[in-house]
């Protein structure tokens, strides 16, 4: 599905409820698996969480978890401890080619019985779950904080818990506290300094209600949103000031761009008034991969030149994140460079009208550049991707005066 996109008003006003963080989500879905006492409120309905939670009510046979990267991560680790599970997990084409030998080898390490189907490295894997019998493990952790996330989740069902020495710069960290803290908080006793995370064994858990705050990679766009209008107020529930999840730092970026945020209950409240005082722009984003698009963006609205760097991790997402943003920020007229873990953009004053943005299977690329609508009308190509994190982004966008039509 094509969608055009636009808008006309300039000063913009909403109350969105967004749904629950995928990543939270994610967690909680593997440690119920572990520990039925857990309940778990305000669950995502992302295509990521709901294909996490059906391969865990299947089990067994072949499990297809299309684009999920968590899913394919965490479930990884899950089966192959799994005593006496039997399965294929298998995913999108583009999931194929998303790497997965560092894990698959701390695994093995550790004993499991993980084979891969066809690449050596990459899904799909067969595993037939085993008790694993090593407490003791190194992983490198400058590839993806998911594998590390994915045996701290496990961790705590292992005999003796589990030890694990991170290697190499640690990338997306805060993930790493927020499966931490997420573990904690249901009980279960871990530490993470510097290179080392230690997860203690729990048989058993007291039951425990955790809820999932809302999303904050989510909650990006409408950072973007506020930037990029003259005068804005959107409330957005149900959000914390003190948050589990590392993209909650958009508040302080954002400031650059005049967007001000307010923290009331369970909620925040986004406010632009004037101009931003930012000309040019200087990120280092290894914390946050997932706003990276973001932020490209709202530079590209407002006319801002950045440099965004750490982004050695876009690469192995849902598709290769910098030449993505390259390729369609250059249709607006910008001028790009990208390396292995840097964009800089050099933006133009007047952005070319009615681009047909492809998003490349990324539910971030069609979100990403929506905003842009505030400027310049424009196509978003496969705009059903948001469903991946965000299913219900496009009837929010209307809530806020956006207009979106089919054209195809
Ligand atoms: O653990 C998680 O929930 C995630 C970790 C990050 O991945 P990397 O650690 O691979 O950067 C992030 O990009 C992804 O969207 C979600
Ligand atoms: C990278 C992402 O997800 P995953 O790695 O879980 O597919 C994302 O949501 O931006």
């Amino acid at each position: 599905m094509t969608l055009s996109v636009s808008h006309t008003e300039r000063d913009l006003k909403g109350d969105l409820k967004i749904t629950g963080s995928k990543s939270e989500s994610n967690r909680l879905l593997i440690l119920q698996a572990l520990y039925p006492d857990i309940r778990i409120e305000n669950l995502s309905n992302s295509d990521d969480t709901i294909v996490l939670k059906k391969a865990l009510e299947k089990g067994d046979g072949i499990i297809d978890i299309h684009h999920a990267g968590t899913a394919m991560r965490f479930l990884t680790a899950y089966f192959a401890s799994k005593e006496g599970c039997e399965v294929e997990v298998t995913g999108s084409k583009r999931m194929k080619e998303r790497p997965i030998r560092l894990l698959v080898d701390a695994l093995q390490r550790m004993g499991a019985d993980i084979k891969y189907k066809d690449e050596a490295g990459y899904p799909p894997l067969k595993i037939r779950g085993k008790k694993l019998h090593v407490d003791s493990i190194k992983l490198q952790a400058n590839v993806s904080s998911q594998y590390v996330s994915a045996l701290m989740l496990i961790g705590a069902s292992l005999p003796n818990g589990l030890e694990i020495i991170l290697d190499g710069r640690i990338t997306s960290t805060p993930y790493i506290l927020m499966t931490l803290e997420i573990l904690q908080h249901a009980g279960i006793k871990g530490k993470f300094d510097e290179d080392r995370v230690y997860i203690e064994p729990a048989e058993k858990l007291e039951p425990a209600t955790i809820a999932v705050e809302s999303d904050w990679s989510s909650a990006s766009y409408f950072y973007s949103i506020a930037a990029i209008s003259d005068s804005a107020e959107i409330k957005l529930s149900n959000y914390r000031e003190t948050s589990r999840q590392g993209d909650s730092c958009l508040a302080e970026i954002y400031k650059h761009f005049g967007v001000r945020t307010e923290y009331a209950g369970d909620s925040i409240t986004l406010k632009k008034n004037g101009t931003p005082r930012a000309i040019r722009i200087n990120e280092d984003l290894i914390n946050s991969p997932d706003i990276a698009q973001t932020i490209a963006v709202t530079c590209l609205a407002l006319g801002v030149e950045c440099e965004l760097y750490g982004l050695h991790t876009l690469k192995i997402k849902e598709t290769d994140r910098l030449q993505a943003l390259k390729n369609e920020m250059e249709k607006f007229g910008a001028k790009v460079n990208i390396t292995n873990d840097c964009l800089q953009l050099f933006p133009v004053k007047n952005l070319n009208e009615g681009v047909h943005v492809e998003t490349y299977n990324d539910h971030r690329m069609a979100m990403a550049f929506a905003p842009l609508a505030l400027k310049v009308p424009l196509f978003v190509e496969d705009a059903d991707v948001v469903s991946k994190s965000y299913p219900d982004f496009w009837k929010d966008l209307k809530k806020l005066g956006f207009k979106t039509t089919k054209t195809t």
